[in-house]
Order: structure tokens, then C-alpha cells, then sequence
């Protein structure tokens, strides 16, 4: 004999109670011995007790009684369910005018919700020819007298089942109501919320039932509650043990309690979708799992009670005055965690006990208070408890670090000994994102990484594709999911948290306009976890948002050099807040574009080499420009342009032209090497002739020939063989708190390692003690959309790793 037993959604009007019929008749006609236990249909018991609160507070309660009146015989004409509707309106009425009631009458009232289910459908299965009798449990399950959360007497129901189940046997259908019961007096009781699926494991129990199979909503027990983690995958196997732990743990469809009688007998347990019963669900059986399993369960209605107090340290029995003050007042503890000083105790109870726990507390530790050895006993209301189940502490780092590095810190963990289970207490507003964080951690599921990239000109908007061209394989390789949540200019944003598409750049002109906050809301709305804001703008405005979206847990990737060239003192400010909210900051690109320069510096210098010099061709655009220039017979003003249009200059391409890029450049290396210099510390050479430095970019362009002349005239003034070159050349005692910082024009021999260099290649020359005479050299192309967007990706990978 198997046992089924269906719960409240599966019975609602509509799609739901035929299935129910449907897999009811299914089994009978393959032959299979069944006892349906069923629930109270939909919603039946709030709204039970609602009308129950309504009738107490002598408000009207008519209409919302006949609507559920109304909703329980709806589509089913011949039922009739009239002897319950008149206890109700007997029972409401009395209430209303007594405006009162006891557990005993709640009880008597809750009970007509699974009387009902289970006459309805007895009926509907007998007008379908199949064998069925309504079996009122009230007569089998008999309690002791604890209205709201009976007991089962087991010797006495366990008679009164066999006896019943002797007479109704074979191809009858016994249709049992479940949740209620009865005392010896034959006065209704309940079994307490969660009652149904008691009633068919006892009835399992008593039955010796081959399987208990709990059809609900949802096709199995998941890693995570599926509504709020979407990677939630389904376990198919679970031993008793892990339910056990994951029941005491909220995951609402099992309840501790319900599974000891199926454990007694080594019953299998198997939860299925009433919607989708070819799903095999989860079963539970006794039998252990190898590896263990690993999932997540939700305390979501507690609050944590805090304990502080100087004279708590070293005194006995502080912690048993907790319990027993608590315990006495029927407040159950779920979680406690207490500071080896003892300075601090925090507990979590139930939300609906939090204030009445309070005030016990102040009254038991009233004395205390008083002297002053407890400071305060404080409430948190808005938080939750996530157990991950199956946990230890040897890898518990992963998804704690995980957690920081998204701004969540738990307000309290703690572990148990014995067997796998880690729980931290959550602010509730943060408790989606914890789970989501915690879950792509501690399974091999695909981390979700959110990016915004804000700038989507040359390098922002080749980066965007690159991203969207390799995401795919990146996730197949690396289990890394890049989600572009965000694409932004100075005006308009698009957003999409599931990613945005390839046509991108039509979407983005249908973007809204946005200020910095609006994605930062957007961010906390949906959860997102993993943030990255990229910057591929020059603008200034733009890094005076960097230190907001640290705080508010970004990570920063950045191809714009003005961050790191701003004032030595903001230079500080940002990695000092870098520090204090564990968020990385890289910048590759900053210096060579796709070059691996910066982290090759910051390696040596990390690891003790004395870098004495760096000098070079520092910019590829000017590279460009005057190796073209040195050795082809055309016009500067030509050139110029062709390296603009190669996209190789800024986007103002005066920054090349007046130094400033490469001076830049420069102290972002010289910073590198703990250097503390200014801007204004550089001696740059301005290319730009003076009458040509005032006015626009627009105005400038306009110009370009008038440095046809001044050019053609320094290039003719060289010494036969020679070339000129733009270079940075940082030098100087760089052991002091600052180096000295030269961007020049220079001419070198044709032959020498400067003058050998081809197209929009950058050199650096790197020059260490260690090394001597003979630097080391990192050449290749300095400019240019596709290397650089190329550089800004391996940082953002860099990222994910250091995740
Ligand atoms: N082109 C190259 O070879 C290299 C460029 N870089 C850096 O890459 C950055 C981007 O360069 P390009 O793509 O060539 O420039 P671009 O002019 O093509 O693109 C810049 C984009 O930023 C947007 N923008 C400007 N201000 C903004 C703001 N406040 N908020 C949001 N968006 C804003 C603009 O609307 C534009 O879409 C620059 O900082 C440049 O120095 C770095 C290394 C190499
Ligand atoms: N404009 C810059 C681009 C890279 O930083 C250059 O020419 O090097």
C-alpha cells in the first residue's frame, strides 16, 4: 500500500484538483493499493482563521464566509457540503457574540477545511466510478487534549487505523482528512500546522505502507527555495538524516516531526509535483549518501535578540537563566551564539516571540541591569537564518568571502559539531542576494558576475562584443556567467538584469536617462551579486563616482587613466576605501593598453627588485606618428589623422598631442612604484605650438595642417640616420618620495632600440638593479580599440579569479 497525500495548492479550484483526480484514478486503474490523506483546499485555513479574527472582533464577517462557502462547492453541482457550513455558521456566530474563543473552538472551526476537501473528493472520485470512502481521521487518530498542536496516542490510533483499514480494504480508496484529529472525549483537536503530512506518516506508519509519496507543488526537494535562487537544482536522493536537518532548517515542505514515524519503519518518502507527475521528485530513504548533500534552508519570520554586558564575563549559569527564563514561557531558542568573553550573547527566536522574549529577558536579568553587569538586551526584527546544510567549517571560507565581497556580513553564525551545518544570521533585505552568492559558491554552478560598463565609444563598445562573442566558452571553461547588466554614455542607460542583447547599440538609444544611484538601486533590486562597474569613458565626472560604487560593492575596472593621475591625496582616499570594503581595483589598460605592464611593475616591485628607471615610447598613437612621419615623406598633419581615425588617439586627441596621455602614463608608473607624485611634477613637452592651444577639439582638428611647417622643420634639423620619438622617462632616485618625471620629444639613432620601433608599437624599457645595463623590455601595439578592450577583459577574468 503506498500513501498520498496532497496538499492545499494541489487541491485549489482549477488545473489542480484534477490533477489530483486524474493521478488518483491513474493509480487505481494500474491496480495499485492507495490511502489519500488531503489538506485543506487553496487557502482554506487562513481564511478560516481570518473569518475566525473577524467574528472575535465582532466585525462583519458574512461576505468573506460565503465567498468560501462559494469557492469550496464551485463546479460541483450534487455536492453538498451543507452539515459543515452550518457548523460554521454555529461556531462564527457564537464567537461573534461571546467575542471569544479558545483553541478547542479554532480547532472545531480549522477542521471543516480538510472535512470538506475530503468529502469533495470522495465525491468526485465516486462520480467517476472509482471506489472511494471519506474517512473523517477524527475517528482513527486519537490525541491527548492539546488543542492547536495535539499528540497522537499511537497505541490507540494505531488500532483504530488497522481496524478501519481492515473493513475499507482493497480496491477501496480510503480518502482520509488530514491535519485533524480527535481526544478521548471525541473533541476535535489539531495536529499543528504542517498537520496533513503528519497524518499520512502516521498513517504510513501504522499501515506499514511501502512508500509515503507527498504530492506539492514543486517537483522535489531543491538546493535552494527555486523562487528565490533560479540556479536551484533538484535533489534527487536524500537520506532521512539530511531531511531531517534541512526540515528543523524551514524547508517548508518537510517537518521534522513528520518524518521519526517514517524513519521507525524505514519507509521511503518521495515528494512529487501533483503539476508534473512524471517527475520521479526526491526520495528520502534511510540509506546514507556518499558525498553528502549540500543545500540551503531559509529561516525567514525570526528575530535576533542581543545580550550585552561588561559583567556577563566568567559568571555561571548565564546562559541556563536564558533558557530556562525562555523555556518557561514556551520560547524556543532556534540558534545561539555567544563571544568567548561572554560580553555578548545573541539568540534567535521566532518574530512573532521577539518582543515577549524582551521583556522575559529584562525581567530575569532585572538585577543585572540594574548594576549594570547587562548594558542592554536589544531586538533585530528584519533578519533571517540561512543553514547551509551539509557544510562544514574546512570550506566555509568560500562562501563567506563570497558573502563580504558582496557586502553582506552576517550578523552571527554558527556551526554544529557534530554532523554538517553552518547557519548565519542575514539582514532580510540582503537574504536574496546571500542565498544567491552562497549557492553559486558551494555548488559547481556558473558564478554570476554583473558588469555595468559605463562609456561605450571605441573601447567600451568593442569590449561589449568581445563579451558577448566569448561568454558562452567562457562559461563552459571557467563556470563563470559575465551577465552585462548595464551599458551607459553620460546620457542614457540600458538596463537589463538578465543581460543585455546584441543589439545593444539600438537599445541603448531607447535607454532612460540615469544618474549614478539609479544603478546602484537597480543593482539592489535585483539582487545582483558579483558587481563590476567598467570605465571606458576619459572622464573626469565619471571617477568622482568611483568611491560611491566601491562602498556600494563594486569592483572597478577601468581603461580611463584620470583616476589614477587625479591629486596623490584622492590616489589614497580610493584604495584606502578599496581596502575597507575588500574591492579590486585594476586598470591594465591605464599604461601599453593591451601590454601586460602594470602587473609585470607592480610583481617586481612587490618582490623586492629595486626598479631604478622606465623609460620609452609611451604612447601608441604617437608612435604611430612619428615613425610614419620619420620615415615617409608626407605631411604630419596626414599622419595625424590617419592615427586618429585608426582610433589609436584619445578622444580628444589633443591629451596625445600636448603630453598629457603620457604623462599620465608616467605617473600612474611612478605611482606604482610607491612614488608619490603629482601631475604637476611632470616636465612635459607640449607638441601643440602655442597659438594653437586655445579653443575646442573641433576647432583644433580644423588646423591640422598649421603643424605641417613646425614639423617638417624639426624633422629636417636632424642628424643624419636619426628618427624622432615621444618618450616618457622616469628616472631619478626612486628610493625617494618622488622621481623625476620627463615627457619629451627626442631624436635617436634609426638603428638604436627606440628607433626601431614600427607602427603604433609602445616600448618600456625597464631598468632594475638586478638586472643591470640590461633592461627589461615589453614592447608591442600601445593603442587601439580591439587590444585595448582586450586588456580590460583580462582584468575583468583577473577579477573573477580573485573572487
Ligand atoms: N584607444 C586606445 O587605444 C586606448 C584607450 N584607452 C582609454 O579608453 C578610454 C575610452 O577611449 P575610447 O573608447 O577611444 O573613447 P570614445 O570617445 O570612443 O568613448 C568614450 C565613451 O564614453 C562616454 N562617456 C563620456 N563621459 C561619460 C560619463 N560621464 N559617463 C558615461 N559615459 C561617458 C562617451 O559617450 C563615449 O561613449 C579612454 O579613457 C582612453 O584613454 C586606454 C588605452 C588605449
Ligand atoms: N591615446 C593613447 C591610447 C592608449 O592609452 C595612446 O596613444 O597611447
Amino acid at each position: 500500500m503506498k500513501v498520498l497525500k496532497f496538499g492545499g495548492k494541489s487541491l485549489a479550484n482549477g488545473k489542480g484538483i484534477h490533477k489530483v483526480v486524474d493521478i488518483i484514478e491513474d493509480k487505481v486503474n494500474n491496480g495499485e493499493l492507495i490511502t489519500v490523506v488531503l489538506s485543506a483546499r487553496g487557502k482554506s485555513t487562513d481564511e478560516l482563521e481570518a473569518i475566525l479574527d473577524k467574528a472575535v472582533r465582532n466585525e462583519s464577517y458574512q461576505e468573506q464566509l460565503e465567498a468560501f462557502k462559494k469557492y469550496q462547492v464551485a463546479d460541483y453541482a450534487g455536492f453538498s457540503v451543507d452539515d459543515e457550513f452550518e457548523t460554521l455558521d454555529k461556531l462564527f456566530e457564537g464567537v461573534s457574540l461571546l467575542g471569544d474563543y479558545s483553541k478547542r473552538i479554532k480547532d472545531q472551526v480549522l477542521s471543516q477545511g480538510e472535512v470538506i476537501s475530503a468529502k469533495l473528493i470522495t465525491h468526485i472520485l465516486k462520480e467517476k466510478g472509482v471506489n472511494a470512502h471519506f474517512t473523517d481521521s477524527r475517528e482513527l487518530i486519537k490525541t491527548d487534549g492539546t488543542f492547536g498542536e495535539a499528540q497522537p496516542l499511537d497505541k490507540l490510533s494505531k488500532e483504530n487505523v488497522i481496524t478501519h483499514f481492515k473493513k475499507y480494504n482493497g480496491t477501496t480508496v480510503n480518502v482520509v482528512t488530514g491535519f485533524i484529529a480527535s481526544n478521548t472525549d471525541n473533541e476535535t483537536t489539531t495536529l499543528g500546522r504542517n498537520g496533513s503530512n503528519y497524518t499520512a506518516a502516521l498513517l504510513a506508519n501504522y499501515l506499514d505502507a511501502e512508500e509515503l509519496q507527498n504530492f506539492t507543488h514543486v517537483s522535489g526537494i531543491y538546493t535552494a527555495n527555486p523562487d528565490l535562487v533560479s540556479d536551484a537544482r533538484k535533489i534527487e536522493k536524500l537520506s532521512f538524516a539530511e531531511a531531517n536537518e534541512l526540515a528543523y532548517f524551514g524547508a517548508n515542505i518537510l517537518h521534522a516531526k513528520t518524518i521519526i514515524p517514517l524513519i521507525e519503519k524505514n519507509i521511503p518518502l518521495r515528494i512529487l509535483n501533483t503539476f508534473d507527475h512524471n517527475n520521479r521528485g526526491t526520495l528520502i530513504t534511510a540509506e546514507n549518501n556518499a558525498n553528502g548533500i549540500k543545500s540551503l534552508s531559509v529561516l525567514e519570520n525570526v528575530s535576533l535578540i542581543n545580550l550585552e554586558g561588561r559583567g556577563l564575563l566568567g559568571k555561571v549559569g548565564v546562559d541556563a537563566r536564558i533558557f530556562k527564563a525562555l523555556a518557561h514561557n514556551n520560547i524556543s531558542v532556534s540558534m545561539i551564539s555567544q563571544g568567548s568573553s561572554e560580553r555578548g550573547i545573541g539568540l534567535v527566536v521566532g518574530a512573532d516571540k521577539a518582543v515577549e522574549a524582551k521583556k522575559v529577558l529584562e525581567q530575569e536579568f532585572e538585577a543585572d541591569l540594574y548594576k549594570r553587569d547587562v548594558n542592554i538586551i536589544t531586538v533585530e526584527n528584519d533578519v533571517s537564518v540561512i543553514s547551509i546544510i551539509g557544510q562544514d567549517l574546512s570550506t566555509f571560507h568560500r562562501p563567506y568571502n563570497a558573502l563580504i565581497k558582496n557586502q553582506v556580513i552576517p550578523l552571527l553564525f554558527n556551526n554544529t559539531v557534530s554532523g554538517k551545518n553552518v547557519s548565519l544570521v542575514v539582514y532580510k533585505n540582503q537574504l536574496h542576494k546571500a542565498l544567491n552568492v552562497i549557492h553559486g559558491e558551494i555548488f559547481e554552478i556558473s558564478r554570476k558576475i554583473n558588469i555595468a560598463v559605463f562609456g561605450h565609444g571605441l573601447v567600451g563598445g568593442t569590449l561589449i562584443d568581445q563579451i558577448l562573442k566569448s561568454a558562452k566558452e567562457i562559461e563552459k571553461r571557467k563556470k563563470i556567467d559575465l551577465n552585462i547588466f548595464a551599458v551607459a554614455n553620460s546620457k542614457k542607460i540600458l538596463l537589463n538584469k538578465n543581460g543585455i542583447e546584441t543589439s545593444w547599440r539600438s537599445d541603448v538609444k531607447e535607454g532612460i536617462q540615469y544618474e549614478i544611484g539609479d544603478i546602484i538601486k537597480f543593482a539592489d533590486k535585483h539582487h545582483l551579486e558579483n558587481l563590476i562597474a567598467i570605465d571606458n569613458t576619459a572622464s573626469k565626472e565619471f571617477t568622482d563616482h568611483y568611491i560611491t560604487l566601491v562602498e556600494e560593492g563594486f569592483d572597478l575596472v577601468s581603461s580611463n587613466k584620470v583616476a589614477n593621475t587625479l591629486s596623490f591625496e584622492f590616489y589614497k582616499e580610493l584604495r584606502s576605501k578599496l581596502e575597507e570594503h575588500q574591492k579590486q581595483y585594476l586598470y591594465e589598460t591605464n599604461v601599453g593598453a593591451g601590454l601586460p605592464l602594470i602587473d609585470t611593475i607592480k610583481l617586481l616591485h612587490l618582490s623586492g627588485e629595486n626598479i631604478t628607471r622606465i623609460k620609452g615610447v609611451f604612447s601608441g598613437s604617437l608612435s604611430y606618428l612619428f615613425n610614419t612621419f620619420s620615415k615617409e615623406e608626407r605631411l604630419f598633419s596626414e599622419v595625424l589623422q590617419e592615427a586618429i581615425d585608426k582610433g589609436f588617439t584619445e578622444p580628444d586627441p589633443r591629451e596625445d598631442l600636448c603630453g598629457n596621455d603620457v604623462g599620465r602614463k608616467l605617473l600612474i608608473l611612478a605611482r606604482e612604484l610607491d612614488l608619490s607624485n603629482e601631475f604637476t611634477d611632470i616636465n612635459i613637452h607640449n607638441l601643440i605650438p602655442e597659438n594653437l592651444r586655445e579653443g575646442g577639439a573641433n576647432e583644433f582638428l580644423e588646423k591640422l595642417k598649421e603643424l605641417d611647417l613646425v614639423y617638417q622643420k624639426i624633422k629636417s634639423e636632424q642628424k643624419p640616420n636619426h628618427v624622432l620619438r615621444y618618450i616618457g622617462d622616469l628616472h631619478g632616485d626612486l628610493f625617494e618620495e618622488k622621481g623625476i618625471l620627463d615627457v619629451k620629444l627626442v631624436s635617436v639613432p634609426e638603428s638604436s632600440a627606440l628607433g626601431q620601433v614600427k607602427g603604433s608599437d609602445s616600448i618600456f624599457e625597464i631598468y632594475t638593479e638586478s638586472y643591470g645595463d640590461q633592461p627589461i623590455v615589453i614592447q608591442g601595439a600601445g593603442a587601439g580599440a580591439a587590444v585595448t578592450a582586450r586588456g580590460v577583459f583580462g582584468d575583468i577574468l583577473r577579477l573573477t579569479e580573485k573572487g
